[in-house]
C-alpha cells in the first residue's frame, strides 16, 4: 500500500563533474510503497542521481532524505538502499543461495534467521529448485532475479534500481519488467528506478521523472506525462507525437474551448488549460487520428483534414500511416489506427484520407512558440 510518508526525499540536487553540471536543482520524492523511474536519454544524469542517493557521489548542493533524515555525510552502508544493477554484478563462485545471502552477512542475523530470509526471498523470485546452482548455471532472465533478490533481502527502506532489464532480449525485458513491478507491489518497498526505455517507464511507474540534460523537464503519473506532456522535449522523448506551431485566433476560456490555425488547417481545440501564448505549440498522438469515411469527412464536422499517405507500415495489430499535404512537401503526420478499422485498409500509399482528430485530443504544450 502506498502511504504519505515520503519514503525518499530528493531536495535541488546539483552536482558538478569538474566544469560539467551533471545534475541543476533536481526535486523529487518517492512515497513509501512507490515505484518512481527517472527517465532521460543517455547523459542526462539519472545514474548520477541514483549513485548520489545511494550516497557513492555526494551532492555539491541540495539533500537527500531517506525516511526523514538528512543522509548527508552518510555512507552507502548505512544507507538504507540496496542497489540492483543491468550488469547483476553477480559472485560467481558462490550459488543462488550465497549469492542472495550475501548482503545478510553485516546484519548480524542468525544462521537459521539467514536460511530463512534466503529461501522467502528466493520464493518470492522463484528460484526455490535453483539454490544450489551457481550464476554461470542460470539464463539471463535468472541471474536478474538473483541480483533483485539479493537486494530484497537485505529489505531496505528504498530500492535502487540502474537498467536492471538492458541486457535482457526483448521479450523477456516485458516479462522480468511485469515481475519486478508486480514483487514490488506485492512486497510494498518503494523503487526507484533508472531507464531510458520510455515504454518501460510508463509500465512500471507511479511516478515519472523526465530528465534531460541534468534538469527535471517534467514529472507525473504515466498517464499524464503521455497525454499532457509540457512540452517539445517530452511530447518527443515519451511515445510519438505530432507537433505542431499553431496560432490561437479565438478563445472561449469558460468553456475551454480554441479556434486555433495550425499547418494542418483551422483547428477547433478543447483544453481545460488555456495556451501560454497566442503562437503555441499544439500536440497530438498518432492513435488520436481516426480515419473517416467519405460521407462523414462531407459535413460539417469539424477537425476533419484531408491527407495524402506517404508511407503505409502493417505493425499487426497497427497500421502505421505517414501522411500530408500532398505527396512529399511540408510536415507529414504520424497516424497510427487498428489494421481492422474503417478506412484503414483503404489507406495505401499514394490514397487521399480524411481524417478527424477530436477537439480533446489536442494539447497545448506549455511552451510559446518564439
Ligand atoms: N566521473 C565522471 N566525470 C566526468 N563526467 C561524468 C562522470 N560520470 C558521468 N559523467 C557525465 O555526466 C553526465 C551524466 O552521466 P550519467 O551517467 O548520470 O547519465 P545517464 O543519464 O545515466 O546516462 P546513461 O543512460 O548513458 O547511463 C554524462 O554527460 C557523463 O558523460
Amino acid at each position: 500500500m502506498v502511504s504519505d510518508a515520503p519514503a525518499l526525499r530528493v531536495e535541488d540536487a546539483s552536482l558538478r563533474y569538474d566544469s560539467f553540471q551533471a545534475l541543476n536543482a533536481v526535486s523529487f520524492s518517492a512515497r513509501k510503497g512507490e515505484l518512481v523511474t527517472l527517465l532521460g536519454p543517455s547523459g542526462c544524469g539519472k545514474t548520477t542521481l541514483l549513485r548520489a542517493i545511494a550516497g557513492f557521489i555526494p551532492l555539491d548542493s541540495g539533500r537527500v532524505e531517506i525516511e526523514g533524515r538528512d543522509m548527508a555525510g552518510i555512507p552507502p552502508e548505512r544507507r538504507d538502499t540496496a542497489m540492483c544493477f543491468q550488469s547483476y554484478a553477480l559472485f560467481p563462485h558462490l550459488t543462488v543461495s550465497g549469492n542472495i545471502g550475501f548482503g545478510l552477512r553485516q546484519k548480524r542475523l542468525s544462521g537459521a534467521e539467514m536460511t530463512a530470509r534466503v529461501e522467502e526471498v528466493a520464493a518470492q523470485v522463484r528460484l526455490s529448485a535453483q539454490l544450489e546452482r551457481l550464476p554461470a548455471q542460470l539464463s539471463g532472465g535468472q541471474q536478474q532475479r538473483v541480483a533483485l533478490a539479493r537486494a530484497m533481502a537485505v529489505r531496505p527502506g528504498v530500492m535502487l534500481f540502474d537498467e536492471p532489464l538492458s541486457n535482457l532480449d526483448a521479450k523477456l525485458r516485458d516479462q522480468v519488467r511485469g515481475e519486478i513491478r508486480a514483487l514490488q507491489r506485492a512486497q510494498g518497498f518503494t523503487a526507484v528506478y533508472v531507464t531510458h526505455d520510455q515504454a518501460e517507464a510508463l509500465a512500471m511507474s507511479d511516478l515519472v521523472v523526465v530528465m534531460r540534460a541534468g534538469v527535471v523537464e517534467q514529472m507525473g503519473a504515466p498517464e499524464d506525462i503521455y497525454r499532457r506532456p509540457a512540452n517539445r522535449f517530452v511530447a518527443d522523448f515519451i511515445g510519438t507525437a505530432n507537433i505542431m506551431a499553431a496560432k490561437v485566433l479565438a478563445e472561449d476560456r469558460t468553456n475551454g474551448i480554441y479556434k486555433v490555425e495550425t499547418p494542418l488547417g483551422e483547428a477547433t481545440v478543447r483544453s481545460e488549460t488555456p495556451p501560454v501564448a497566442q503562437r503555441v505549440y499544439l500536440c497530438w498522438r498518432p492513435e488520436d487520428a481516426r480515419i473517416v469515411a467519405d460521407s462523414e469527412a462531407g459535413s460539417a464536422w469539424e477537425n476533419i483534414y484531408r491527407l495524402q499517405v506517404r508511407s503505409r507500415t502493417y505493425l499487426g495489430n497497427l497500421v502505421d500511416l505517414e501522411a500530408g499535404q500532398g505527396a512529399t512537401d511540408g510536415d507529414s503526420w504520424r497516424i497510427q489506427t487498428h489494421g481492422y478499422a474503417e478506412g484503414a485498409s483503404a489507406a495505401g500509399e499514394g490514397d487521399t484520407v480524411a481524417i478527424e482528430i477530436a477537439p480533446k485530443h489536442f494539447h497545448f504544450l506549455n511552451e510559446a512558440v518564439t
